[in-house]
């Protein structure tokens, strides 16, 4: 890794809730935002303001900021996006590359480039909940999407006539005995039992397989997972500054 200089970087994640943002001195994480879309200037001015040694924006986006929202930004600091055409660690096997999400592929590339020669399950935990699965042979495979912990809680009561609008909670039981029990059984016992049975089925084909965890509920539902795992919410945004250095070493 180039310690050559000590420029800072700021990394932007867009999801289709937050937008997540960190600031890097050499590979350090030295400071972390989370913002809506409707912040973003402003957010981003006063980190750019905070630390002036920051030269570079890194973004990455599958939420729907405009380009030319970061392109206001231009004359404060140097805007590298990450994009499918960016270069990547892993050989990409997804039958329809031009379709997969840049928060996976920066997922993947993150999960090569901190855990080499080994197979790697990378969960991510946001707006959806994302598998992708990268084999010790540095093959990307695909994996698999479902909807986030929060979209269940909306989609139960924006399709229904009578189910509440619940925040998320752990449920007390896995019976549950009224109305937001059972809305709280079926949403988290429900996401930890995918994440559980998930796992499994990737055991069937694989002896062995690092897991990481990310996303806005991983620190919430690790403690409900039966399997070890690597329980990192920073682990996009590390990533991003990765494949970032990873581009710059060509
Ligand atoms: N302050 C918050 N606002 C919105 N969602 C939050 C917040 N804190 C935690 N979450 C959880 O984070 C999830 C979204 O994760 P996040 O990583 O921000 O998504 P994305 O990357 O898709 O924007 C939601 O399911 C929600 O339960
Ligand atoms: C699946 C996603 C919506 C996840 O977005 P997120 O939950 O991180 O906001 C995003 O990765 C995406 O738009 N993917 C495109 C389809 C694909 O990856 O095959
Ligand atoms: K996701």
């Amino acid at each position: 890794m180039g310690t050559k200089n000590s420029v800072m970087l700021l990394t932007i994640d867009v999801g289709n809730t937050r937008i997540k943002a960190a600031v890097f001195e050499q590979n350090r994480l030295v400071e972390l935002s989370v913002f809506t879309k409707e912040a973003f200037l402003t957010e981003t001015n006063f980190i750019l303001n905070k630390f002036p040694k920051i030269e570079k924006l890194v973004v990455a986006s599958v939420g729907n900021v405009e380009k030319e929202l970061f392109l206001s930004l231009k004359n404060k600091a140097e805007i590298h996006f990450i994009t499918r055409e960016s270069r990547f660690p892993f050989t990409n096997l997804y039958s329809t590359p031009t379709t997969l999400g840049i928060d996976r592929m920066v997922l993947a590339s993150g999960a090569v480039m901190q855990f080499p020669n080994q197979n790697r399950l990378v969960i991510d935990m946001g707006t959806c909940i994302t598998y992708d699965f990268i084999d010790e042979n540095d093959n990307y495979l695909g994996g698999a999407i479902s909807p986030g912990i929060r979209l269940r809680y909306e989609s139960l009561h924006q399709h229904t006539a009578k189910l509440p609008l619940l925040t998320k909670n752990y449920p007390e039981s896995f019976i549950g005995n009224s109305t937001q029990e059972s809305i709280h059984s079926g949403v988290i016992n429900g996401v930890a039992s995918e994440i559980d049975g998930f796992i499994e089925l990737y055991k069937t084909q694989y002896a062995k397989f690092i897991i990481i965890l990310t996303g806005g509920d991983a620190e919430f539902l690790a403690i409900r997972l039966k399997n070890t795992i690597f329980a990192n919410s920073n682990f996009l945004l590390e990533s991003l500054n990765q494949t970032f250095q990873y581009n710059q070493n060509d």
